[in-house]
Protein backbone atom coordinates (compact mmCIF):
# COMPACT_ATOMS: atom_id res chain seq x y z
CA UNK A 1 0.00 0.00 0.00
CA UNK A 2 1.35 3.16 -0.60
CA UNK A 3 0.34 6.65 0.98
CA UNK A 4 -1.76 8.06 -2.30
CA UNK A 5 -3.68 4.92 -1.32
CA UNK A 6 -4.90 6.02 2.07
CA UNK A 7 -8.33 7.93 2.30
CA UNK A 8 -7.61 11.72 2.59
CA UNK A 9 -7.78 13.47 5.83
CA UNK A 10 -6.15 10.28 7.49
CA UNK A 11 -2.18 11.60 7.93
CA UNK A 12 0.11 8.38 8.14
CA UNK A 13 1.72 7.76 10.93
CA UNK A 14 5.14 9.55 11.36
CA UNK A 15 6.45 6.46 13.77
CA UNK A 16 5.92 4.85 10.30
CA UNK A 17 8.73 6.82 8.98
CA UNK A 18 11.17 6.47 12.17
CA UNK A 19 10.18 9.95 13.49
CA UNK A 20 9.58 10.30 17.51
CA UNK A 21 6.16 11.59 18.18
CA UNK A 22 5.32 13.59 21.74
CA UNK A 23 1.49 13.80 22.68
CA UNK A 24 0.59 17.27 22.79
CA UNK A 25 -0.71 17.32 26.51
CA UNK A 26 2.99 16.14 27.54
CA UNK A 27 4.25 19.45 26.49
CA UNK A 28 4.86 20.85 29.92
CA UNK A 29 2.78 24.06 30.09
CA UNK A 30 6.45 25.57 31.74
CA UNK A 31 7.96 25.14 28.50
CA UNK A 32 5.61 26.79 25.95
CA UNK A 33 5.70 29.63 28.58
CA UNK A 34 9.23 29.54 28.50
CA UNK A 35 9.22 29.91 24.26
CA UNK A 36 7.09 32.68 24.97
CA UNK A 37 9.36 34.54 27.66
CA UNK A 38 12.65 33.84 25.13
CA UNK A 39 10.34 34.93 22.02
CA UNK A 40 10.31 38.44 24.01
CA UNK A 41 14.44 37.87 24.71
CA UNK A 42 14.93 37.67 21.43
CA UNK A 43 12.94 41.01 20.85
CA UNK A 44 14.54 42.88 23.66
CA UNK A 45 18.12 41.95 22.22
CA UNK A 46 17.53 42.83 18.93
CA UNK A 47 16.83 45.97 20.13
CA UNK A 48 18.01 46.57 23.32
CA UNK A 49 19.89 49.98 24.09
CA UNK A 50 20.86 48.82 27.50
CA UNK A 51 24.65 49.56 28.86
CA UNK A 52 27.40 47.64 29.84
CA UNK A 53 26.83 46.47 33.35
CA UNK A 54 23.18 45.43 32.34
CA UNK A 55 24.18 43.56 29.17
CA UNK A 56 26.81 41.67 31.04
CA UNK A 57 24.30 40.86 33.82
CA UNK A 58 22.15 39.66 31.07
CA UNK A 59 24.23 37.45 29.50
CA UNK A 60 25.14 35.96 32.30
CA UNK A 61 21.42 35.12 33.83
CA UNK A 62 21.13 33.81 29.84
CA UNK A 63 23.92 31.06 29.90
CA UNK A 64 22.75 30.25 33.21
CA UNK A 65 19.36 29.26 32.10
CA UNK A 66 21.45 27.90 28.74
CA UNK A 67 23.05 25.65 31.16
CA UNK A 68 19.88 24.81 33.45
CA UNK A 69 18.06 23.06 30.54
CA UNK A 70 20.85 22.00 28.63
CA UNK A 71 21.02 18.20 29.98
CA UNK A 72 18.70 16.01 27.61
CA UNK A 73 17.52 16.94 24.52
CA UNK A 74 14.36 15.81 22.26
CA UNK A 75 14.95 14.77 18.92
CA UNK A 76 15.17 17.23 16.16
CA UNK A 77 12.66 16.56 14.05
CA UNK A 78 10.18 15.14 16.58
CA UNK A 79 6.18 15.77 15.61
CA UNK A 80 3.16 16.69 17.76
CA UNK A 81 0.71 14.20 18.38
CA UNK A 82 -3.20 16.03 18.33
CA UNK A 83 -6.11 13.97 18.93
CA UNK A 84 -9.11 15.24 16.63
CA UNK A 85 -12.49 15.27 18.46
CA UNK A 86 -13.57 12.15 16.42
CA UNK A 87 -10.48 10.26 18.09
CA UNK A 88 -8.33 10.29 15.34
CA UNK A 89 -4.88 11.57 15.30
CA UNK A 90 -3.23 14.20 13.83
CA UNK A 91 0.75 15.53 13.28
CA UNK A 92 2.03 18.96 14.00
CA UNK A 93 5.35 20.79 13.90
CA UNK A 94 7.16 20.78 16.92
CA UNK A 95 11.05 22.05 16.55
CA UNK A 96 9.90 23.34 13.45
CA UNK A 97 11.55 26.63 12.70
CA UNK A 98 8.02 28.64 10.94
CA UNK A 99 5.53 26.79 13.86
CA UNK A 100 7.40 24.90 15.88
CA UNK A 101 5.68 24.96 19.59
CA UNK A 102 8.55 24.53 21.09
CA UNK A 103 11.03 26.59 18.94
CA UNK A 104 11.15 29.90 19.90
CA UNK A 105 13.11 30.44 16.86
CA UNK A 106 9.54 30.58 15.03
CA UNK A 107 7.20 33.28 15.11
CA UNK A 108 4.20 32.18 17.08
CA UNK A 109 2.21 30.50 14.13
CA UNK A 110 -0.75 28.18 14.67
CA UNK A 111 -2.10 27.32 11.62
CA UNK A 112 -6.03 26.25 13.08
CA UNK A 113 -8.23 24.43 10.26
CA UNK A 114 -10.98 26.74 8.75
CA UNK A 115 -13.21 25.76 6.06
CA UNK A 116 -12.04 24.32 3.00
CA UNK A 117 -8.11 24.38 4.56
CA UNK A 118 -5.59 26.46 7.35
CA UNK A 119 -5.86 29.97 8.73
CA UNK A 120 -3.87 31.41 11.28
CA UNK A 121 -3.87 35.38 13.17
CA UNK A 122 -0.86 36.35 13.66
CA UNK A 123 1.11 39.46 14.54
CA UNK A 124 5.29 40.15 13.83
CA UNK A 125 7.50 42.07 16.18
CA UNK A 126 10.78 43.50 14.88
CA UNK A 127 12.46 40.61 14.97
CA UNK A 128 11.03 39.45 11.49
CA UNK A 129 12.17 42.95 9.91
CA UNK A 130 13.09 43.22 6.62
CA UNK A 131 12.98 46.76 5.00
CA UNK A 132 12.19 49.11 8.05
CA UNK A 133 8.82 48.60 9.81
CA UNK A 134 8.05 46.09 7.03
CA UNK A 135 8.12 42.32 7.35
CA UNK A 136 11.33 40.45 5.72
CA UNK A 137 9.71 38.77 2.23
CA UNK A 138 11.71 35.40 3.15
CA UNK A 139 9.89 35.25 6.58
CA UNK A 140 6.36 35.90 4.57
CA UNK A 141 7.40 33.49 2.05
CA UNK A 142 8.37 30.66 4.75
CA UNK A 143 4.93 31.15 6.60
CA UNK A 144 3.16 30.83 3.32
CA UNK A 145 5.48 27.62 2.97
CA UNK A 146 4.44 26.35 6.00
CA UNK A 147 0.73 27.20 5.37
CA UNK A 148 0.53 25.96 2.40
CA UNK A 149 2.97 22.56 2.97
CA UNK A 150 -0.03 22.64 6.55
CA UNK A 151 -2.82 22.60 4.35
CA UNK A 152 -1.61 19.21 2.25
CA UNK A 153 -0.89 17.91 5.25
CA UNK A 154 -4.36 18.47 7.38
CA UNK A 155 -6.14 17.04 4.17
CA UNK A 156 -3.93 14.05 4.65
CA UNK A 157 -1.33 14.52 2.06
CA UNK A 158 1.73 15.22 3.88
CA UNK A 159 4.81 15.52 1.68
CA UNK A 160 7.64 18.00 0.66
CA UNK A 161 7.61 21.44 -1.39
CA UNK A 162 8.78 21.01 -5.00
CA UNK A 163 7.67 24.52 -5.87
CA UNK A 164 6.72 27.45 -4.30
CA UNK A 165 5.86 30.87 -5.86
CA UNK A 166 5.17 34.08 -4.10
CA UNK A 167 4.13 37.34 -5.36
CA UNK A 168 4.38 40.07 -2.83
CA UNK A 169 0.89 42.40 -3.75
CA UNK A 170 1.62 44.93 -0.98
CA UNK A 171 4.01 45.70 1.87
CA UNK A 172 3.60 43.27 5.11
CA UNK A 173 3.47 45.66 8.56
CA UNK A 174 5.01 44.74 11.33
CA UNK A 175 3.32 44.93 14.95
CA UNK A 176 -0.10 44.53 13.04
CA UNK A 177 -2.11 41.96 12.70
CA UNK A 178 -2.15 39.27 9.77
CA UNK A 179 -4.03 36.64 8.28
CA UNK A 180 -2.69 33.37 6.96
CA UNK A 181 -5.09 31.22 4.70
CA UNK A 182 -4.05 28.03 2.92
CA UNK A 183 -5.44 25.15 1.26
CA UNK A 184 -5.75 22.46 -1.14
CA UNK A 185 -6.56 23.25 -4.77
CA UNK A 186 -6.09 20.16 -6.40
CA UNK A 187 -4.10 16.86 -6.88
CA UNK A 188 -2.17 14.60 -9.32
CA UNK A 189 -1.00 11.12 -8.32
CA UNK A 190 1.90 12.48 -5.63
CA UNK A 191 1.23 15.84 -6.60
CA UNK A 192 -0.53 18.54 -4.23
CA UNK A 193 -0.99 22.08 -5.47
CA UNK A 194 -2.01 24.70 -2.93
CA UNK A 195 -2.42 28.22 -2.42
CA UNK A 196 -2.51 30.48 0.26
CA UNK A 197 -2.81 34.88 1.22
CA UNK A 198 -0.92 36.82 4.23
CA UNK A 199 -4.13 39.71 4.22
CA UNK A 200 -3.66 42.90 6.59
CA UNK A 201 -7.19 44.71 7.22
CA UNK A 202 -8.52 42.32 4.45
CA UNK A 203 -6.22 43.44 1.68
CA UNK A 204 -3.76 40.92 0.39
CA UNK A 205 0.04 42.04 1.09
CA UNK A 206 1.66 38.42 -0.26
CA UNK A 207 0.01 35.14 -2.21
CA UNK A 208 1.33 32.07 -2.91
CA UNK A 209 1.05 28.88 -4.32
CA UNK A 210 2.96 25.79 -4.44
CA UNK A 211 3.13 21.93 -5.06
CA UNK A 212 3.99 19.39 -2.73
CA UNK A 213 4.79 16.24 -3.45
CA UNK A 214 3.85 13.57 -1.19
CA UNK A 215 6.12 11.20 0.65
CA UNK A 216 5.76 8.22 -1.24
CA UNK A 217 5.48 5.28 1.30
CA UNK A 218 5.71 2.71 -1.35
CA UNK A 219 9.04 1.77 -0.75
C1 LIG B 1 5.95 11.09 7.42
C2 LIG B 1 4.59 11.42 7.84
C3 LIG B 1 4.54 12.67 8.54
C4 LIG B 1 3.19 13.13 8.76
C5 LIG B 1 3.06 14.25 9.64
C6 LIG B 1 3.47 15.55 9.07
C7 LIG B 1 3.02 16.62 9.92
C8 LIG B 1 3.51 17.87 9.39
C9 LIG B 1 2.82 18.97 9.96
C10 LIG B 1 2.74 20.16 9.38
C11 LIG B 1 3.20 20.35 7.94
C12 LIG B 1 4.55 20.88 7.83
C13 LIG B 1 4.65 21.68 6.61
C14 LIG B 1 6.07 21.87 6.24
C15 LIG B 1 6.16 22.90 5.18
C16 LIG B 1 7.57 23.13 4.79
C17 LIG B 1 7.94 22.19 3.72
C18 LIG B 1 9.38 22.25 3.40
O1 LIG B 1 10.08 23.16 3.76
S1 LIG B 1 10.00 20.96 2.53
C19 LIG B 1 11.71 21.39 2.32
C20 LIG B 1 12.01 22.00 0.99
N1 LIG B 1 11.79 21.03 -0.07
C21 LIG B 1 12.70 20.09 -0.35
O2 LIG B 1 13.76 19.99 0.25
C22 LIG B 1 12.34 19.12 -1.46
C23 LIG B 1 13.57 18.68 -2.25
N2 LIG B 1 13.12 17.90 -3.40
C24 LIG B 1 12.88 16.59 -3.28
O3 LIG B 1 13.14 15.96 -2.24
C25 LIG B 1 12.30 15.89 -4.46
O4 LIG B 1 12.55 16.62 -5.62
C26 LIG B 1 10.75 15.71 -4.32
C27 LIG B 1 10.42 14.88 -3.07
C28 LIG B 1 10.02 17.06 -4.24
C29 LIG B 1 10.21 14.97 -5.53
O5 LIG B 1 11.05 13.87 -5.75
P1 LIG B 1 10.50 12.40 -5.98
O6 LIG B 1 11.61 11.58 -6.52
O7 LIG B 1 9.84 11.88 -4.71
O8 LIG B 1 9.31 12.53 -7.02
P2 LIG B 1 9.37 12.91 -8.59
O9 LIG B 1 9.04 11.67 -9.34
O10 LIG B 1 10.61 13.64 -8.93
O11 LIG B 1 8.17 13.95 -8.70
C30 LIG B 1 6.82 13.56 -8.49
C31 LIG B 1 5.99 14.41 -9.40
O12 LIG B 1 6.21 15.82 -9.10
C32 LIG B 1 6.75 16.50 -10.26
N3 LIG B 1 7.73 17.48 -9.79
C33 LIG B 1 8.73 17.27 -8.93
N4 LIG B 1 9.41 18.40 -8.71
C34 LIG B 1 8.82 19.36 -9.45
C35 LIG B 1 9.05 20.74 -9.64
N5 LIG B 1 10.03 21.39 -9.00
N6 LIG B 1 8.23 21.41 -10.47
C36 LIG B 1 7.21 20.79 -11.13
N7 LIG B 1 6.93 19.45 -10.98
C37 LIG B 1 7.74 18.77 -10.17
C38 LIG B 1 7.36 15.39 -11.12
O13 LIG B 1 7.43 15.80 -12.48
C39 LIG B 1 6.37 14.27 -10.86
O14 LIG B 1 5.23 14.56 -11.61
P3 LIG B 1 4.37 13.47 -12.43
O15 LIG B 1 3.59 12.68 -11.39
O16 LIG B 1 5.36 12.61 -13.16
O17 LIG B 1 3.48 14.29 -13.31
Amino acid sequence: MTVHDQPVAETPDPREFGLSVLPEHEIPSELTALVADVRALVDAVAHTEAGPEDLAEARASVAAATERISGTRRETGALMEQTRPDGTAEYGTLTNVVSGVTNPASPPLQLERSGDGLRAEITLNGVYQGPPGLVHGGWIAAILDQALGGAASAAGMPGMTANLDVNYRSPTPLHAPLEVTARVTGTERRKVFVSGEVRHNGTVTAEGTALMVRFDASG
